[in-house]
């Protein structure tokens, strides 16, 4: 297994559809390990900022966008993200709107996830292994990171964009299958399920992160509108693409501005407290019965097996 150990990169940044590469950083240098769940989506770049602290990003679908979301390597992205010394990971993605108000082109911090994928993504490290672990998941995302980091974008996104893009808090997002977009009555189900907005891959991710102890928040950035609104036509790729450039654009932005400020977060635990040592009462497999292979395999990213 190549070892990869860059201790001191403790924040990870995961670009979405449109964030393939971040800019006003310096590159240091890409890495491309193996981890037991396999390779990631692509290599990493680590770079570092101007005051020397280093940062990694990785492409979720790939850096050429080759990889659907149903077969994203989500748990080797993690698990490379974790091995590298990452504790906090903020996850960029491109949403579909269930609701008016929340414009394309608008910012969302969502605090809640309804899960409609289809059973057929790895969700867990444990799966496959000697051991059965429980994670509390019930707020998928870090709060405390995400109460971090809103004040923060309200702020970029005034400053960058003057009023045009509103950033939406404390929303539900719906997490489909895929690839193809929803059904007009997916839709019309989905907002009386209370979702607000949708994408194809917040899932595992989320639950990856939490079980890897990572603090995970998601900026997401609307597209469209979906499929529910009567009168208009369903979403289509084409649509998404004119607004994706636009937000990809935006989230550079965001994402340097607050990049500092969230390395210093994770540094001082304010943004990792709610799930460092997260899994320590959750593994319900006693260490007698843990096959060592596995603890080997899961050493990759907890400390609870050397
Ligand atoms: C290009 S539209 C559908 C695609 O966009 C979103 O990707 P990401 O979350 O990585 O920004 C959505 O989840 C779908 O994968
Ligand atoms: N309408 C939509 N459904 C699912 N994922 C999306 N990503 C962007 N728009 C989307």
């Amino acid at each position: 297994m190549a070892e990869e150990q860059t201790s001191n990169v403790i924040l990870g940044i995961i670009g979405g559809s449109g964030l393939y590469h971040l800019d006003q950083l310096t590159f240091v240098k890409e890495v491309n390990p193996t981890t037991p769940w396999g390779a990631p989506s692509s290599p990493i770049t680590i770079s570092s900022l101007p005051t020397g602290e280093q940062i990694a990003f990785i492409a979720r679908h790939g850096t050429h966008h080759t990889h659907q979301p149903t077969t994203v390597p989500f748990a080797a992205n993690i698990a490379a993200l974790k091995h590298l010394g990452v504790k906090a990971i903020l996850a960029f993605s491109a949403v579909g709107s269930l609701r008016e108000e929340i414009r394309p082109g608008d910012f969302i911090i969502p605090n809640q996830i309804i899960d409609r994928t289809k059973g057929v993504r790895q969700a867990s490290f444990f799966d496959g292994t000697s051991m059965v672990a429980h994670a509390t998941f019930g707020d998928p995302f870090s709060k405390v990171f995400s109460a971090f980091l809103a004040p923060r974008v309200k702020e970029v996104l005034k400053e960058a964009t003057g009023d045009t893009v509103q950033l939406h808090t404390d929303k539900t997002v719906v997490c489909m299958e895929g690839p193809l977009f929803s059904t007009r009555a997916e839709s019309h189900m989905y907002r009386a399920w209370g979702g607000d907005i949708i994408n194809m891959s917040v899932l595992p991710e989320a639950k990856l992160a939490r079980e890897a102890e990572i603090s995970y928040a998601l900026i997401a950035t609307a597209t469209d509108y979906d499929a529910w609104r009567e009168g208009e036509e369903p979403v289509t790729v084409a649509e998404v693409i004119k607004t994706l450039h636009t937000n990809a654009e935006t989230s550079r932005k965001v994402a340097s501005a607050v990049i500092s400020a969230l390395h210093a977060a994770v540094l001082s635990k304010e943004i990792t407290s709610d799930v460092e040592g997260g899994m320590k009462y959750s593994i319900v497999t006693q260490p007698p019965h843990q096959k060592q292979e596995d603890r080997e395999k899961l050493s990759y990213i907890l400390p609870y097996f050397d």
